[in-house]
């Protein structure tokens, strides 16, 4: 990329409308990293370690001509870290969450992510994506009740060859959006109360202010 480029994408960043925080769940090897790397690369690396610890990827986009920017968090799997540090889903406006097809166990661990999920966010939009359907497409016959049972969006994908990865990824925006817009989650209004309440407290100062320098003589 040449200079010319980086300073675009500065200047998009400081002009964005609006700025959310997208977190990915699921145990390790589900293919977190590698369907962030699709939508967001849009290619597929088949050899890669596992995530470290945290990845954060930044992405821009446009919808209904406001500039976005989403923060999309990628963090490495349980059987390293056992749960996630409480930064990990604080401020966080949505969640996709990933299981492996081709390993039960991973469907039968959703119930532990999603509980700590709704310890720390019990209202954002949370999206459940069965991954890996492109090692045998018969999967997409069975019935995986998790999503339908808590009432979630459900989505079979395959970061290898691409399937429904972008509808996943702009659906997951979409709802991070309208979740900020409408939001009614306890700690969210609690939060934007105390910003509030910080900013009137600021006004009240500066409008004193104003009135002991309004009562000054006029020295002009
Ligand atoms: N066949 C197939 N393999 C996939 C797909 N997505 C990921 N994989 C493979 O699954 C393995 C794990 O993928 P990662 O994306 O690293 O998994 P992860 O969830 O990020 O794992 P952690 O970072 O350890 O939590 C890699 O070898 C990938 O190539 C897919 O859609 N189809
Ligand atoms: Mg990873």
């Amino acid at each position: 990329m040449d200079a010319g480029g980086i300073s675009d994408l500065d200047l998009e960043k400081y002009d964005a409308d609006e700025q959310v925080k997208i977190i990915c769940l699921g145990d390790s090897a589900v293919g977190k990293s590698k369907l962030m790397e699709r939508f967001l690369m849009d290619g597929y690396r088949p050899q890669q370690l596992s995530t470290y610890a945290l990845t954060l990827y930044k992405y821009t986009t446009t919808i209904n001509g406001k500039t976005i920017l989403v923060d999309f968090w990628d963090t490495a799997g349980q059987e390293r870290f056992q749960s996630m540090h409480p930064s990990y889903y604080h401020k966080s406006h949505a969640c996709i969450m990933v299981f492996d097809v081709q390993r039960k166990i991973t469907y039968k661990n959703l119930p532990n992510w999603y509980k700590e999920l709704r310890e720390y966010r019990p209202e954002i939009p949370c999206l459940v994506v069965a991954n890996k359907i492109d090692a045998d497409m018969k999967v997409t016959q069975k019935s995986f009740n998790f999503a339908k049972k808590q009432g979630l969006p459900f989505y079979f994908v395959s970061a290898a060859d691409g399937t429904n990865v972008v509808k996943v990824f702009k659906d997951s925006i979409q709802m991070a959006l309208s979740y900020k817009k409408n939001s009614n989650d306890f700690m969210d209004e609690v939060m934007r109360e105390l910003e509030n309440f910080d900013l009137e407290s600021k006004e009240e100062t500066s409008d004193k202010e104003e009135e002991t320098q309004g009562g000054k003589p006029d020295s002009a």
